[in-house]
């Protein structure tokens, strides 16, 4: 059973139909990437995989669990969790509590607003096992060291880094990334796909990935499926689609 099924899912805008009839197949630990031209429908499809939009048609299935239509919150318990094409961090708050806000989904963090305005015990020990866990994380992304440091003050690079981690903070089993290397310097891009590489094979990760970087997605992608116009144009292992003739010219521009 594939870990992600999605089933003729579709959504419309007014008269607009932005996603049609899209399906997917995605396995535990792949590394899986959807591409298109701008406005094919790509994030659209990433705000219905996470419950920002409830899909006019289709379903969407998680471990042959039906969370079509759920909201944003259950659906990250359920095991989703996303990074956005602009960095959405807390940029007020320091790079530590960035992560524990990611922790606060799951029930062994969690205390009564009571508890915490009286500083009880449970307080005392949540909030030290979340330090720990969030540290953890942070030194696998060797971010340990600005901990304390505003999110905002961190470079472009190391603030993508830092998204991931909150991501997996709520400790999902599909990871989204929304152009993860957009804005990104070479440099930063290669550092990137060491990184996904890395969450992926330490971290037991199902990730996909929206990208326009093909040297990104040629990269790491190992199946691909090409978006346009709300609709699947390709889909397959990562080398054939990139040599397919219709993608090649709907998309690649050659
Ligand atoms: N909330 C909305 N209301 C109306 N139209 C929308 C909404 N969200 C997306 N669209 C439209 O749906 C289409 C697909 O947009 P989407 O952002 O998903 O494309 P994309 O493939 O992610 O593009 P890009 O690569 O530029 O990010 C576009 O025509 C967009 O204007």
């Amino acid at each position: 059973m594939a870990m992600l099924e999605v089933k003729n899912l579709g959504i419309s805008f007014g008269g607009l139909r932005a996603v049609d009839d899209f399906n997917l197949s995605i396995e535990q630990g792949q590394l899986y990437g959807l591409i298109g031209p701008n406005g094919a429908g790509k994030t659209t499809i990433f705000n219905m995989l996470t419950g920002v939009y409830k899909p006019t048609d289709g379903k969407i299935f998680l471990d042959g669990e039906d969370i079509t239509g759920k909201s944003t919150i259950e659906i990250n318990k359920e095991g989703i969790a996303r990074t956005f094409q602009n960095i959405r961090l807390f940029s007020d708050l320091s790079v530590l509590d960035n992560v524990k806000a990611g922790l606060h989904n799951q029930k062994e963090y969690e205390y009564s607003t009571l508890t915490g305005i009286l500083r009880l015990p449970r307080y005392h020990q949540a909030e030290k096992a979340m330090n720990e866990k969030a540290m953890e994380l942070l030194k696998v992304f060797e971010l340990d060291g600005e901990a304390d440091y505003k999110a905002s003050n961190l470079p472009y690079g190391k603030q993508r880094k830092l998204e991931i981690a909150r991501a997996l903070a709520t400790n999902p089993k599909l990871l989204l990334l929304d152009e993860p290397a957009a804005g990104m310097n070479p440099n930063e891009t290669k550092e990137l796909m060491e990184t996904i590489h890395f969450v992926r094979d330490n971290f037991h990760m199902t990730i996909l990935l929206i990208e326009h970087d093909m040297k990104l997605v040629s990269g790491i992608c190992e199946k691909l499926t090409v978006l346009n116009f709300g609709q699947v144009l390709a889909c397959g292992e990562t080398s054939d689609v990139l040599r397919n003739p219709e993608v090649v010219k709907a998309y690649l521009g050659e």
